[in-house]
């Protein structure tokens, strides 16, 4: 559905894209994060083709973004970061205008406009004027606008930007309904967002590509994922040694303990999982043990680890 191929767009002496590459089939609800500043935005302007790239080029529904721009163009439902909408229009007013410019008329542009009002959830505010909404409404406006047309691909930059928790909600779940009849592609700095309603990721910081993946794979490939964290009631000097000579274990770290207990974080590969030898091993030396915990990896720690400056 997207095909990008080392786009890059530089602003002046800035570059805010750099060369980056990816592909995005049709039906996956694909999560472009990254922190701010990273690129998003002006990646996603590229798409919609509203700002041309400095070099590189991109398809969408095989057709060139740049070169067969009007084509590409009808395929996507674009929603900008800050919904441009008109306060003093009512909400089925607004759509019939952005019906009208998307090339919509009558009894079709009817039945479109019906059907967006009808999957957005906005059927019962329809003759409300749009200043009088609230900001989940308003980005709801700003979701139907983009698939009153039918496009095969929404573009959604920062959805649930601004929204209170439960409006945050109830958008993420419309994407995701979305989501059953369309491919999207959504930017985000939050990291919740990406794992609640995104089966893919790309990661990007600084303007590039930093990894790709079904949100479990990443986490899966991560050296967090190895890190056991145990309490023992011994000699801190005879455990550690014991524990750091087992197979798989990379590095044991002694924590603070709040009490006579001591505490280490058990450094494993990644893949492995050592529990059971360390439980062996301190039953064989009559260890008390009361912690064995093997900590999950989050996308957090993906993250992380992948755009931290140090
Ligand atoms: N029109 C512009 N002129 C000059 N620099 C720009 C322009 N648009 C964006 N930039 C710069 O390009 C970089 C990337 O910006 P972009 O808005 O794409 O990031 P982003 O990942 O969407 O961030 P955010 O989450 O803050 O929206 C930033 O350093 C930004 O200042």
């Amino acid at each position: 559905m997207i095909e990008v191929q080392q786009l890059s767009k530089r602003f002046g002496r800035h570059q805010a894209v750099k060369d980056i590459s990816f592909d995005v089939s049709a039906g996956n609800i694909v999560g472009f994060l990254g922190p701010n500043g990273a690129g998003k935005t002006t990646t996603l302007r590229m798409l919609t083709g509203y700002l041309p790239a400095t070099s590189g080029s991109a398809r969408v529904a095989g057709h060139d973004i740049f070169r067969e721009s009007l084509q590409a163009r009808q395929k996507i439902g674009y929603m900008p970061e800050n919904v441009p909408l008109y306060d003093e229009m009512r909400v089925r007013e607004y759509l019939r205008y952005r019906a009208h410019l998307k090339g919509l008329r009558g009894n079709q542009a009817r039945s479109y406009i019906g059907e967006a009002l009808e999957l957005c959830g906005l059927s019962h505010v329809r003759r409300k004027m749009i200043k009088t909404l609230s900001k989940g409404y308003r980005q709801r406006v700003g979701l139907a606008d983009a698939l009153v047309h039918k496009p095969e691909l929404l573009i959604l930059d920062e959805p649930t930007n601004g929204l209170d928790p439960n409006q945050i909600r109830s958008i993420r779940n419309l994407i995701k309904q979305l989501g059953e009849n369309h491919t999207i592609m959504l930017s985000t700095h939050i990291l919740h967002e990406v794992e609640m309603t995104c089966n893919h990721v790309i990661i990007v910081d600084e303007g590039k590509i930093k990894a790709t993946g079904a949100p479990n794979d990443l986490i899966q490939k991560m050296r967090a994922a190895g890190k056991i964290t145990v309490e023992l009631h011994a000699d801190a000097e005879t455990t550690s040694a014991a524990i750091a000579r087992l197979d798989h274990v990379k590095k044991v770290i002694q924590e603070d303990s709040p009490d006579e207990w001591t505490r280490f974080s058990v450094y494993v590969d990644s893949g492995t999982d050592s529990r059971e030898r360390i439980a062996n091993l301190a039953s064989q030396y009559g260890w008390p043990i009361r912690t064995l915990h093997r900590h999950q990896a989050t996308l957090e720690d993906v993250f992380v680890e992948l755009t931290r400056k140090d």
